[in-house]
């Protein structure tokens, strides 16, 4: 059965969301397969599949180009689609554009917009025209350039106030969900209680409505760099390298073809 933002509201208090991003057709049906709730085209697919160093260099063009291979694996998953570096900073009639265009030609279903106070009452525009949004608070890995680096958000009780202030900015936003990225544990969960739409965490502890994982993260793809919150379920890579190398050999020593 198709996932709509409506299933995924009700889930906050039954059982933990279950979100996992996707780059490419193949990812897509892997994850479609195993089951997930919500498939993430995340702007990480700037470090996972393009090589670079952050998301800063992603562009709406290349989200564009990897959400619709994603949709075309048909997921029934609730697709999403990233909103990339700095245009929720732009005005809201091009933010607006971008996301129209993420769902009429990207395929997405719903966008995740990064940002504070400010972009959440910019984006209650995007909700009422119809495209349902997810806020994106804590570490904001878009905001790299002026933080200098990635680190853990909420610690003091001044920065847990402004977490929860931005959270319920969100909700009156009319965003249908929130996510929260290293997040302190217990802030995590304040703000979890805090307001009525499901919060989804990563390395933000158990205390939030659900999960998202970066899927060359839980399969083990990358080659050394993990965040410290990252659970490879897998070691794909090894065992891809083993059965490429065997093809390698098999070739030389005119093994195959058969
Ligand atoms: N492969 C991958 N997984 C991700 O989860 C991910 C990306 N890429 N790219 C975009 C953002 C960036 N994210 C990151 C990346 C690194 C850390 C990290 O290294 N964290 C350290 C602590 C911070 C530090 O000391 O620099 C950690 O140990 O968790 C955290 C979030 C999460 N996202
Ligand atoms: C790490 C998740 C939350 C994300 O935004 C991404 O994959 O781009
Ligand atoms: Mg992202």
């Amino acid at each position: 059965m198709k996932t709509t933002t409506q299933t995924i509201r009700q889930l906050k208090g039954k059982r933990p969301i279950v979100v996992l991003t996707a780059y490419d057709f193949i990812t897509a049906q892997l994850a479609t397969e195993a089951g997930v709730d919500m498939i993430l085209v995340g702007d990480s697919l700037g470090n996972t599949a393009l090589g670079y160093e952050s998301t800063i260099p992603v562009t709406v063009d290349a989200m564009l180009h990897h959400c619709a291979a994603v949709a075309r694996a048909k997921p029934s998953a609730l697709l999403m689609c990233d909103v990339p570096f700095a245009v929720a900073g732009h005005s809201t009639d091009y933010l607006l554009d971008v996301c129209t265009r993420l769902l009429q030609v990207g395929g997405a279903e719903c966008v995740k917009i990064e940002g504070g106070k400010l972009i959440a009452e910019k984006c209650a525009s995007v909700a009422q025209a119809g495209i349902p949004v997810m806020g994106h608070i804590g570490l904001k890995p878009q905001d790299v350039l002026q933080l200098g680096g990635y680190r853990k958000f909420g610690k003091s009780a001044a920065e847990r106030q402004i977490l929860i202030d931005e959270a319920r900015a969100w909700e009156q936003s009319g965003a249908f969900a929130l996510l929260m990225e290293m997040m302190d544990f217990e802030t995590a969960a304040a703000v979890t209680e805090a307001i009525s739409i499901p919060t989804i965490g990563i390395g933000a502890g158990q205390g939030t409505d659900g999960q998202v994982l970066v899927i060359s993260d839980a399969l083990g793809l990358n080659a050394g760099k993990y965040p410290g919150f990252a659970k490879k379920f897998v070691d794909l890579r090894s065992i891809a390298v083993e059965a490429l190398a065997q093809y390698a050999t098999e070739v030389r020593e005119r093994k195959f073809p058969e």
